[in-house]
């Protein structure tokens, strides 16, 4: 009988509970024991490990988050830790891991490889989706759902009160949730960090606009750019003449009810994480690319990511 544990790692994600639940099913019908790990690297440095159960999961395949906990662990980058870590799943027979988390915690798991051979199947996680290497991130359809409920909302108020409004997605230094969000929400101003701007060149635009009976404007700005939103937001005062407010998004983004997306997508990346370490792949992660899902290794994914130059372009 072979025993398999799940964590998460950095930031949680909708989608990281049905995949929990999802691992338990398929572990047991494969005949695995399967553990949970509590509070990501963290919890495994501090022997936060249990066996899971079918009570553990029932329910939550609904709420977003991640019923185990995710953390980000400064300890976990020294080797000490990361030998107690090993000590702890040597204890519970345990020399397997599925892991849902970012190319951070892959690059953790790569070093916990390298130093004690303990394998394991990454699932790519993030709102961000900027993972190299793989179309999709868990967590990225309900974060993108998140925001097209704010900011048609927002358009509500935004077309009652003729103002500008600028709206601050997440997503560190890539603006995929941003661009993703302004082309399908019809946005009139898209910033993003890959591409440069200058605000000068919307002004003649957006005046020309308003004297054709334009009464609002829509901003999506992604946390990554240089300017601060409150800035953009003076500018549509300032230059442009309408009065503006900032909506800065924030952590909802990162909650929610998991889409059916997000649903299917963790039902079929546990499935191939599972079967990578029951066919003894020692270090891969799940991509999801335009031929469907592949294994790929961690040099690949740990690379920059770039966002695709199609979307770009739409800008
Ligand atoms: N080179 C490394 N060696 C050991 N652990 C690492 C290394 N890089 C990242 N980690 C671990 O992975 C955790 C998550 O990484 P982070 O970049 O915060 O999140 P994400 O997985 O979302 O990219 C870090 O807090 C750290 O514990
Ligand atoms: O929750 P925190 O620590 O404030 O971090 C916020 C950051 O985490 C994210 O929500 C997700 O980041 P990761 O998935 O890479 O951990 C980013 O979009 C955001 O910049």
């Amino acid at each position: 009988m072979k025993n398999i544990a799940i964590m998460c790692s950095g930031g949680d994600v909708s989608g990281m509970n049905p995949a929990l639940k999802h691992f338990v099913e398929y572990t047991k019908s494969k005949n695995i024991t399967p553990y949970f790990i509590y509070n990501g690297y963290e919890g495994l440095i501090d022997n936060h490990i249990e066996e899971a159960t079918y009570k553990d999961v029932a329910g939550i395949i609904t709420r977003g988050g991640t019923k185990i906990g995710s953390s980000r662990s400064k300890r976990f980058l020294e080797y000490e830790y990361r030998k107690v870590a090993k000590e702890n799943l040597d204890n519970l027979g345990i020399d397997s891991l599925v892991v849902l988390g970012g190319d951070g915690s892959f690059r953790g798991l790569h070093q916990f490889y390298k130093d004690f051979g303990i394998k394991f199947c990454g699932i790519p996680s993030t709102i961000d989706n900027d993972i190299n290497g793989t179309e999709y991130c868990l967590g990225v359809d309900t974060a993108l759902n998140i925001i097209k409920v704010a900011i048609d909302s927002i358009r509500d108020t935004a077309s009652s009160f003729k103002r500008a409004f600028v709206i601050e997605t997440m997503g560190r230094d890539c603006g995929y949730l941003a661009l993703i969000t302004a082309l399908t929400s019809g946005a009139e101003m898209c910033l993003i960090p890959e591409v440069e701007y200058n605000l000068a060149d919307y002004e003649k635009k957006f005046k020309k606009e308003i004297e054709d009976g334009r009464t609002y404007f829509i901003a999506i700005v992604a946390e990554g750019i240089k300017q601060d939103s409150s800035e953009i937001a003076k500018w549509f005062e300032e230059t442009i003449g309408m009065e503006a407010r900032v909506n800065v998004l924030g952590h909802m983004q990162r909650g929610g009810n998991p889409s059916i997306y997000d649903r299917l997508m963790a039902y079929k990346f546990v499935n191939y994480a599972v079967d990578a370490l029951l066919k003894n792949q020692n270090e891969s992660v799940v991509c999801y690319t335009k031929k469907g899902f592949v294994y790929k290794n961690i040099d690949e994914v740990t690379k920059p990511y770039r966002l695709d130059t199609e979307l770009i372009k739409s800008l």
